[in-house]
């Protein structure tokens, strides 16, 4: 069908004389050091043009990520957006994982207000069927898979001590005694979120208040968007110990997105030597991920990778036009 025709105001008045001002959509993850993470990016930028997204990847980079490094990713047809670290106010906090702490520099990303939304992606994990459609979720909310509290790197916490889990509150229930449940609690590693200098702000202002605690960035955020925090299916994040842990919860087939955070999971590191690693699942899901790192064919610039001509999507171009009330349009009469 042929595109709404453009009908212009009888004041002739310029279509553009209002600034209309269009705010994209990206994909988002974060890379930190001079290690071997960069190869985590590289594989997330080739899945997402395997599975076709019509959106960039945007990879938000601290200072100690080298040239060599940003030089792979802009080769890949990454959008690299170099951040300043966030570090958590002074502490004596046992991170579940050291390293834990540079994850704060997260936080950076709601910065990024040249686009309207964002699905921020860890660089452990690998998206093998499209998921362009979260982008159309309601505004307002912040979305994100439920965590699993099962694993040791919780054993601080009073749920893993009473063996409670939100993936099963039925199989071990939290007692009466100890007042509410925990709050829905979310996997930081992927969420979908609206960028803005107002929570962006409001974010680093309240971590200077807040005591850091072992999840770093993922429990402030947890707490940050308590009220507005809504779950999505974990086929659009599955933390790897959900496999052993809730296998009932996971229908394999159907997952979309897959988080290698598992202690040994990460393909790009794997060994096979850890708990849990010599599973025909994980063995599955590691060498998934390295079908798509080696294919040549998904590399940037490959004309296989650009998906052949190039189709351009004018509605949210024109809906932002008659949006901003520039113009109305009529849809011409279909020339089919
Ligand atoms: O040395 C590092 C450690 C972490 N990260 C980034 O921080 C994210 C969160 O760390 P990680 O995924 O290892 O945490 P997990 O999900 O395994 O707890 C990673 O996915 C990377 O995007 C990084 O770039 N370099
Ligand atoms: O800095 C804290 C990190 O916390 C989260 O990882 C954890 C969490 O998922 C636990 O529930 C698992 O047991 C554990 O394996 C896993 O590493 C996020 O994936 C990561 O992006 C980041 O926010
Ligand atoms: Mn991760």
């Amino acid at each position: 069908m042929a595109p709404p025709e453009l009908v212009r105001p009888s004041d002739k008045s310029n279509v553009f004389a209002k600034q209309v001002t269009l705010r994209n959509r990206a994909y988002v993850t974060f890379l930190a050091g001079n290690g071997d993470y960069v190869k985590g990016v590289v594989g997330l930028a080739k899945g997402l043009r395997k599975v076709k997204s019509a959106y960039p990847l945007v990879v938000a980079v601290l200072p100690d990520v080298p040239e060599e490094h940003r030089r792979i990713l802009e080769n890949q047809g990454c959008i690299v957006r170099e951040i300043e670290p966030v570090y958590p106010p002074e502490n004596q906090t046992q991170f579940a994982m050291a390293y834990y702490v540079i994850n704060y520099s997260k936080l950076r990303i709601w910065e990024f207000v040249e686009y309207s939304k964002m699905i921020y992606l860890d660089g452990d994990i690998q998206v093998y069927d499209n998921i362009d459609h979260l982008f159309d979720l309601p505004d307002g909310h912040f979305y994100a898979v439920m965590d699993c509290f099962c694993e040791k790197t919780w054993s601080h916490s009073p749920q893993y001590k009473i063996g409670y889990c939100q993936q099963r509150p039925d199989k071990v229930k939290w007692p009466t005694e100890m007042g509410n449940p925990p709050a829905l609690y979310f996997n930081a590693g992927m969420f979908v979120f609206e960028p803005s200098l107002v929570t962006y702000e409001s974010l680093l202002k309240t971590l200077k208040i807040t005591q850091p605690t072992p999840f770093a960035e993922q429990d402030f955020l947890n707490m940050f968007f308590k009220d507005i925090y809504k779950p999505i299916p974990l086929i659009y994040n599955l933390v790897l110990a959900m496999l052993w842990r809730h296998p009932e919860n996971v229908e394999l087939e159907k997952v979309k997105v897959v988080h290698y955070c598992a202690a040994g999971s990460k393909p790009w590191r794997y060994t096979g030597k850890e708990y849990n690693m010599q599973r025909e699942d994980i063995k599955m899901l590691v060498q998934k991920w390295w079908d798509v790192y080696n294919d040549e064919s998904l590399d940037y610039g490959t004309s296989a990778a650009e998906g052949g001509t190039e189709t351009v999507n004018l509605q949210p171009f024109l809906a932002a036009l008659s949006e901003a009330g520039a113009v109305h349009f009529v849809a011409a009469p279909s020339a089919a």
